[in-house]
C-alpha cells in the first residue's frame, strides 16, 4: 500500500496550475469539474461505479506537511515561499457530489462533481481519476464474471498478478462489491471485513514424499477447511483417488472434507469425471473448485460444456482488467466563476465524443412507474425544475437528436448525492456489505438486454433540451470565433 501522506499523489501540472492561479490572484475563484468516462470497457453494457471510499479517505487526509513543502521548494525554484506558505494552510473546503459505490453507470454522465476553489479542485484531479478508474474497471469486470457464474461461489485469487499491492487490495474490494464472495488476500480481509478463503499450493504436495501423505497431513492440520489441490501429478489417476482416501479418513473422525481443486487440464472433462468419482465414493458433499486463468468467457463456456464446478477461483484476468488495462475516465472543467457567477465552459474537439458538456449539471435515472425499470439517464442543468417535479420531458439521443420521445409519469431518481459540503463529509459512508447489497438491487432496475455480456443494447444517456442547447450555443460561439 502507498503509505503516509498522499497529498503529492498528483501530477506536477496540477501544482503548476495552482501556482499560476496564485500568482494571478485567481486561486479562490470557484470552478466546477465533472468526472465521467466516454466508453464502456469489455464491450459491456454498463459499468459498476467504485472508488469513492478511497477518494474520501484521500481528501480527508490532504495536507502539505514539512516534507512535502521541502520537496516542492527543491523541485521548482519559481515556487515562491509565500505560495508554499499558502500550501501549508491548505484545507479542502469544496463540495463534492458523487453516485454511490455499486451504482450501475454509463458513459457521458457525471459520476463525481466537484465544486469549489480552483486551488483545491484542480489538485485532486489525478488521484480522483486514479482511484475511480481502477476500481470501477475491476468492479465492472467482476460484475461480468458474476453475471455468468450465477449462484456459484466466486473467489478472488489475483494478488500475485495484480499491478502491485494497492491494486490487489482495492481490487479485492471492488470484486466483492460486484458479487464475489471471498478473497485470498488477508490484508483486504482484515481491512474491509471481506471473508477470506484459501486452499493450498502445489508446493505443499511437492514438499512431501507422496501426494497422499501431503493430503493427510494437511487434513490433520486444518480438518474443518480441507480443500485439496489434485493436479500436481495426475488428476484422475492419483489426485482424486488420494483425496477420496483422505476424505474417508476425515469421515472416520466425524469431519467432512470441503472440496478438491482443479488447476489445469480440461476443466470440463476433469470436473465431470471427478464428480462421478466423488459421488461413487459416497462423497456427494465434497465440492469442486476450479482455477487456471479463468474469466467470464471461459466460465460461460465451461458451464455450457456441463462442467461440474461449484466454486471458481479467478485471479489474473480479474485483477488486471485482462484485455482492458484501464478505464478512460476524465475530469473536465464545466463551469468557472466570473464576476461572482458561474459561466459554463466547453472543450471542443474534432472528435464529437470528446466535446465536453458545459454547465453545472445533475443526472437523474428515469424509472418507468409501471414496469419499475430504468428507461434512460437524463443529464439536466442544475437549475432545471421540470425533471425534479416530474413534468413531461423530451428524451432524445444527443448524437441523433431526431430520435426522441416524450415521457411523463416517471420517477426521476437523482444519481449524484452530497459527499462533502464545505469540505466536511456529509453523513456516514455505507458499509461494504450495504454497497454490495445496493449493487445487487440496482441490477434489477435494468432490462436484461442492457446487462447481457455479448452485444448489449446501448442504454440511453440523454441531455435535457436546455443542456443540449447550451452545448450547441457554446460550440457555435467558439467555432465562429475560429
Ligand atoms: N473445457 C475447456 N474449455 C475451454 N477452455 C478450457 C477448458 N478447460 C480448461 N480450459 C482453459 O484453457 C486454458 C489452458 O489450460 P491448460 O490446462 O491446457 O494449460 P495450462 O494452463 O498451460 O496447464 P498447466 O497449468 O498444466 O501448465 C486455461 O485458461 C484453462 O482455464
Ligand atoms: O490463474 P489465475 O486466474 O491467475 O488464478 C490464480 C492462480 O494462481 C495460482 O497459480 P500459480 O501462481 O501457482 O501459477 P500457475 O498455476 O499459473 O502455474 C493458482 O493455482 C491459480 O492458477
Ligand atoms: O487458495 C488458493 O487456492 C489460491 C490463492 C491464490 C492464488 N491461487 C490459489
Amino acid at each position: 500500500m502507498v503509505n503516509g501522506n498522499m497529498t503529492l499523489h498528483t501530477d506536477k501540472y496540477q501544482i503548476n496550475m495552482m501556482y499560476a492561479h496564485w500568482v494571478n490572484g485567481t486561486q479562490n475563484d470557484k470552478a466546477v469539474f465533472d468526472v465521467y468516462f466516454r466508453r464502456l470497457p469489455f464491450g459491456n453494457g454498463y459499468a459498476v461505479f467504485a472508488g469513492l471510499e478511497r477518494i474520501v479517505d484521500y481528501i480527508r487526509s490532504l495536507s502539505f506537511g514539512d516534507e512535502e513543502i521541502a520537496y516542492l521548494a527543491e523541485q521548482e525554484e519559481h515556487y515562491e515561499p509565500a505560495f508554499l506558505d499558502e500550501l501549508r494552510r491548505f484545507r479542502f473546503t469544496a463540495r463534492m457530489d458523487a453516485v454511490p459505490e455499486g451504482t450501475i453507470v454509463f458513459p457521458n454522465e457525471p459520476l463525481v462533481r466537484v465544486e469549489g476553489r480552483i486551488f483545491e479542485t484542480q489538485l485532486i484531479e489525478t488521484a480522483v481519476l486514479n482511484f475511480m478508474n481502477y476500481q470501477t474497471l475491476i468492479a465492472t469486470k467482476a460484475s461480468r464474471i458474476k453475471g455468468v457464474a450465477g449462484d456459484d461461489v466466486l473467489l478472488e485469487f489475483g494478488t500475485r498478478r495484480a499491478q502491485e499491492a494497492d491494486a490487489a487490495v482495492w481490487g479485492a474490494r471492488a470484486a466483492y462489491i460486484a458479487g464475489f464472495h471471498a478473497t485470498s488476500n488477508m490484508l483486504a480481509g482484515m481491512r474491509f471485513g471481506i471473508s477470506t478463503k484459501g486452499t493450498h499450493a502445489h508446493a505443499w504436495v511437492q514438499g512431501h514424499d507422496t501426494e497422499s501423505e501431503a493430503f493427510d497431513r494437511y487434513a490433520a492440520a486444518l480438518p474443518d477447511q480441507v480443500t485439496l489441490l489434485v493436479d500436481t501429478y495426475d488428476t484422475l489417476a492419483s489426485g482424486v483417488p488420494n483425496a477420496i482416501r483422505t476424505a474417508k479418513k476425515l469421515e472416520a473422525k466425524g469431519k467432512r472434507m470441503n472440496a478438491i481443486r482443479l488447476d489445469s487440464g480440461d476443466l470440463a472433462f476433469l470436473s465431470k469425471r471427478a464428480r462421478e468419482m466423488l459421488d461413487e465414493a459416497g462423497l456427494p458433499y465434497v465440492k469442486i473448485v476450479a482455477s487456471n486463468d479463468l474469466d467470464e468467457t471461459l466460465i460461460f463456456n465451461l458451464k455450457a460444456q456441463g462442467a461440474r464446478i461449484d466454486t471458481w477461483g479467478v485471479g489474473t484476468q480479474l485483477i488486471t482488467g485482462g484485455s482492458e488495462p484501464a478505464l478512460g475516465g476524465v475530469y473536465k472543467l464545466v463551469a468557472r466563476e466570473k464576476d461572482g457567477a458561474y459561466v459554463p465552459v466547453i472543450k471542443i474537439s474534432g472528435n464529437p465524443e470528446k466535446v465536453t458538456t458545459p454547465g453545472l449539471k445533475d443526472v437523474y435515472r428515469i424509472v418507468n412507474r409501471q414496469t419499475g425499470k430504468a428507461e434512460a439517464d437524463y443529464v439536466a442543468l442544475h437549475e432545471e425544475e421540470d425533471v425534479r417535479v416530474g413534468k413531461r420531458i423530451k428524451l432524445f439521443d444527443p448524437v441523433h437528436p431526431y430520435l426522441h420521445k416524450y415521457v411523463e409519469g416517471y420517477e426521476a431518481r437523482p444519481l449524484l448525492r452530497p459527499v462533502f459540503e464545505g469540505g466536511e463529509l456529509v453523513g456516514d459512508l455505507p458499509t461494504l456489505d450495504e454497497i454490495r447489497a445496493y449493487h445487487a438491487e440496482q441490477l434489477k432496475l435494468f432490462w436484461p438486454e442492457y446487462l447481457r455480456k455479448l452485444n448489449p443494447e446501448t442504454y440511453p444517456v440523454d441531455l435535457s433540451e436546455a443542456a443540449w442547447e447550451l452545448k450547441m450555443n457554446l460550440l457555435h460561439r467558439y467555432t465562429k470565433q475560429l
